[in-house]
């Protein structure tokens, strides 16, 4: 393993040439107007093959426009990946250090202007906060990766570690991932190892995914750092039911939608069974223990005793509960064709986020079991197993140069602690580059700006960006680091 003292040695380094993350006026009212201008880009993909293509291209302009340092720098090579996705590799000076790379995504989930305090892409400030689809999920992390990088060079920053910054325009539709296809051209095999010469795999991957998380637990009373070591899978399933058309004057006992729709409610009223004790969470709960008051963190600290008890609390709140099982969610209903006709067919949609100790299989074989009615048919449109655990011990780079970046930015934030993802994101296309992969967005969230994520007036607090600018800025340049892989399992 690599002696401690050599990151020590490193550190020496790193202080001769650091960077302060200190911003002038000029250059905070341009970063939050920079964000403004991209939510202003209705860069919405609804649909595979279905995107607002003129906004995708427009926004490749625009990062042309007020990134304009990032695209002139000589050991920066940007590519367009997919017609709208953009693949830019940063060349570090060392080549013998692993690169890594920073995901994140351009598209949005469409946002009609119902229940918005403002219009969803105008980019509004209000009280402090700009609003927008996409200001959490996730143009504030393409504009605070490229921001971070312009002031950088700006200031002459020249790497020692190579990057890449994959910006994504199909995370929001279920694609394969253009980008990653990008990333796989870019190291020509399908494989994603790339070709010699082309420098080594990506050692980690640094995505949306979790958060500063204040206010989920109850009697947790501090906000924590939640950096996701993996993430759910997921199983859409489509299932349907055909009949024999007819006149509606004398209908059968059940028609296809009452026979679907009983075999839909049957699954809503089953829940998956509570897998809590197996996966992240309890590595979480027993990082986060003696953060709760009494008796709660007595509790935490005896799981092997309380966790029937835990278990039960948590499956009270939708997303403490998205932790502790395999969801069900029957998100599409389509049946019907006028209505004094005898529907011929019915169709359900039902999209399960599978905990990470249950397989698509084992879902699909529930639902099954579940449903029990020969006539329903089911179809699999889509299907991810959950994703390994990435490492987080001390050894592992990516998960501490997170944690050194988050106690060095956020110094009131005392815990960092491993979890998982409830949702999926783009490194789910990238498992076979690396198993560094964690998902960590350098902002605070709370219960209530979550369902601003796909909802309504999803929006980000001006602090917050330039803060998470802040976070990149200061990763990138810890990042820098000399510490090289050791020899694990999990390393490629
Ligand atoms: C110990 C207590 C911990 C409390 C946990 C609190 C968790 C808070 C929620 C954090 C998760 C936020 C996730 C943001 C990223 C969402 C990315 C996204 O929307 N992905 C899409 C991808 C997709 C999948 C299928 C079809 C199209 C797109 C998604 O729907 O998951
Ligand atoms: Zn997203
Ligand atoms: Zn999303």
């Amino acid at each position: 393993t690599v002696p401690r003292s050599k990151g020590l040695r490193d550190a020496e380094h790193q202080r001769a040439s650091r960077i302060p993350s200190q911003f002038s006026q000029e250059e905070r009212v341009a970063m939050k107007e920079s964000l403004k201008g991209a939510i202003q880009i209705p860069t919405v993909s609804f649909n595979p093959g279905e995107f607002n293509t003129t906004a995708l291209a427009e926004f490749g302009e625009y990062m042309h426009k007020v990134f304009p340092t990032v695209f002139r720098t000589s050991f920066i090579q940007h590519e367009v990946v997919g017609e709208y996705s953009h693949l830019f590799t940063v060349q570090g000076s060392d080549p013998s250090l692993q690169p890594y790379m920073l995901l994140a995504h351009i598209d949005v989930v469409p946002a009609p202007d119902q229940g918005w305090e403002v219009p969803p892409f105008s980019g509004l400030e209000r009280d402090g906060f700009i609003y927008g689809r996409g200001t959490l999920d996730n143009k504030n992390s393409v504009m605070a990766i490229l921001q971070a990088l312009e002031l950088l060079l700006i200031r002459n920053y020249i790497p020692r570690r190579s990057f890449f910054i994959a910006l994504g325009h199909d995370e929001e539709i279920v694609a394969p991932g253009s980008i990653s296809a990008g990333v796989r051209g870019t190291w020509g095999s399908e494989d994603l190892s790339p070709p010699p010469g082309k420098g080594c795999p990506a050692r980690l991957h640094v995505d949306e995914g979790s958060f500063i998380l204040d206010g989920f637990i109850p009697s947790l009373k501090k906000p924590f750092a939640m950096v996701s070591v993996s993430e759910k899978g997921s199983l859409d399933l489509m299932m349907e039911v055909n009949m024999t058309p007819g006149h509606s004057s004398a209908p059968p006992k059940e028609t296809s939608i009452g026979i679907l729709a009983a075999a839909v409610s049957r699954l809503e009223q089953t829940p998956m069974p509570n897998m809590f004790g197996s996966g992240p969470l309890k590595m979480t709960l027993q990082q986060l223990a003696n953060e709760f008051s009494f008796p709660a963190n007595v509790i935490f600290n005896n799981l092997w005793l309380f966790w029937p008890l835990v278990s039960r609390l948590m499956e009270r709140d939708d997303i403490t509960n998205a932790l502790v099982r395999t969801t069900t969610a029957v998100t599409m209903f389509n049946a019907g064709i006028k209505v004094n006709v005898i529907p011929p067919v019915a169709q359900a949609t039902v999209n399960f986020r599978i905990h990470p100790a249950q397989t698509v299989q084992e879902v699909l074989k529930l639902a099954k079991d579940i449903v029990v009615d020969d006539r329903v048919q089911f179809h699999v449109l889509e299907a991810f197993e959950p994703l390994p655990v990435s490492p987080f011990d001390d050894q592992a780079l990516g998960y501490q140069l997170i944690r050194q970046t988050i106690q060095s930015v956020f110094p009131e934030i005392n815990i960092v602690a491993p979890g998982i993802c409830i949702a999926q994101t783009d490194s789910r296309h990238y498992t076979n580059l690396t198993t560094g992969i964690y998902r960590f967005n350098p902002l605070y969230l709370q219960p209530q700006d979550f369902s601003g994520i796909h909802g309504i007036n999803e929006r980000i607090s001006v602090q917050a960006f330039e803060t998470q600018v802040k976070f990149l800025f200061e990763f990138i340049q810890n990042a820098d680091t000399e510490q090289r892989p050791v020899s694990h399992l999990h390393e490629l």
